[in-house]
């Protein structure tokens, strides 16, 4: 555990370019293993959840082979017999466990060999429930302690109709309709009411057609998949992380200065891209050129009522501004917020609260009253990387702050606080609390 302290902040107006999207990443990596040939991607994030989605495929078969720094080579997967038991650890990473599983529903063995999916003691409370039933009820046996992970899993994945329920998570839908590509028969997968963050499955409808994929969309609760499809591996330039973008857009605006991404993917499905409209609305100014965005302050940021059911990775961001913002920032429509690494609506309100903000929350939203006079002391990432970055944004207006867990954040960026630095924030290692921990363990 490391705490971070927040020692000084100069920002000045700075343009940067952001590591490849995770999101995208996680969905290319689980496709080209399920490829005929071979993938190349580039741009690919090394943080944690995607080393462990590349460690994930291997396991399973599919050969994988770093040609630099963030180039990889992956050779689709050649027998889905299982030749051995398998072990995958899914660390913390919820979209590789609803990924992985649906995914490891199409090994199958006559010796009774298991695949058993697991993941970090954080990722164990995590529901998968709704993966579980609907794989069920397509021919994949599972053994689980009431549908959390550890489970163990023999396939395959026989096809025919399934209900799904995808009102806590859109990944159990993603998974599903990647997984059932290649089932013995035709899907068909209908929701049994609407699935939150649609637009992630927008995100892997596309995706799916880019590796040559077919999956028909009847309309918004049912989806049919025909089986057996054999899809081309590719070779792809992962674009920049949108969600990774939204800290750099909030600093430059916390510091009354400016932010420029380069190559900012405009024309992403992900509700997320679509950020910078939420900061022009809260009175920051927004400017398209070619393809970066600038985000530039112009004056005192206003709060707004905003329905952020499509965007829930930029919630925690969204509500670091809204501390500063002058009025009522109502963030609506995130009760799935609960059911991430932390629960973002409890434990992001209560770090707040610490902190002196007006905040308070129900179970599907939040209120932040901003202006209110912050004290700087310790809050807690709760082992959640986007609480981390979002907290540490806080210390742009109030040195001192100090973030827990603050190691959080290679989840999905693990050089986050150097590129903080880059930009003019200087930001320490509490080493005492190290010490502390060491000896504790003497
Ligand atoms: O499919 C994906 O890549 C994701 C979908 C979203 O989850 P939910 O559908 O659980 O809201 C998002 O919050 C998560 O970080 C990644
Ligand atoms: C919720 C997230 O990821 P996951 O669900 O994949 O753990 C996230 O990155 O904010």
């Amino acid at each position: 555990m490391t705490d971070r302290i927040i020692v000084s902040s100069a920002i000045k107006p700075f343009e940067l370019r952001l590591p490849g999207s995770k999101y995208l990443a996680n969905r290319y990596v689980v496709l080209a293993a399920i490829s005929d040939g071979t993938t190349r991607l580039s741009n690919v994030p090394r943080n944690d959840d995607i080393l462990a989605a590349l460690g994930a495929i291997q396991a399973l078969g599919a050969k994988v082979e770093w040609l630099d720094q963030t180039s990889v080579e992956i050779k689709g997967i050649e027998s889905f017999e299982l030749a051995d038991d398998v072990v995958i650890d899914c660390h913390d990473s919820g979209t590789l466990a609803r990924f992985i599983t649906a995914l490891t529903g199409l090994f199958y063995s006559s010796v009774g060999h298991q695949i058993t999916i697991t993941g970090s003691q954080q990722m164990r409370s995590r529901p998968m429930q709704e993966s579980v039933a609907s794989l069920e009820t397509l021919g994949v046996s599972i053994e689980s302690e009431k549908g959390f992970l550890p489970i163990k899993i023999s396939g395959p994945i026989t096809g025919g109709s399934c209900e799904l329920d995808a009102s806590r998570s859109s990944q159990f839908l993603s998974g599903l309709l990647i997984a059932c590509l290649k089932a013995e028969k035709d899907t068909l997968i209908h929701l049994s009411s609407d699935a939150v963050s649609e637009s992630y499955v927008e995100l892997t409808l596309r995706a799916i057609e880019l590796f040559g994929g077919e999956v028909k969309r009847i309309n918004c609760r049912e989806f049919f998949i025909p089986g057996q499809q054999a899809l081309v591996a590719k070779d792809i330039h992962v674009a920049g992380d949108v969600v990774s973008s939204s800290y750099f857009l909030a600093a430059g605006l916390l510091a009354e200065s400016s932010c420029t991404v380069l190559n900012y993917h405009f024309d992403s499905p992900q509700g997320e891209s679509k950020f910078p409209q939420v900061l022009e609305r809260m009175g920051a100014k927004v400017y398209l050129k070619q393809d970066d965005l600038k985000v530039e302050y112009d004056s005192p940021l206003q709060g707004i009522d905003v329905d952020m059911g499509n965007m829930p990775d930029v919630v925690p961001t969204l509500a670091a501004l809204a501390c500063f913002a002058q009025g009522e920032t109502r963030i609506t429509n995130i009760a799935h917020l609960a059911f991430k690494e932390s629960n973002r609506i409890v434990d992001l309100c209560e770090q707040l609260k610490k902190l002196g903000a007006d905040c308070e929350y129900d179970e599907s939203s939040i209120t932040i009253r901003g202006g209110k006079q912050l004290i700087a002391d310790k809050v807690s990432s709760c082992h959640d990387h986007r609480l981390a970055m979002s907290l540490a944004l806080i210390g742009i207006k109030l040195k001192g702050l100090t973030i827990e867990s603050s190691e959080a954040v290679a989840k999905s960026f693990p050089d986050y606080w150097q590129y903080l630095e880059q930009i003019g924030m200087v930001t320490e290692l509490v080493l005492e609390r190290v010490s502390e921990t060491v000896s504790a363990e003497h």
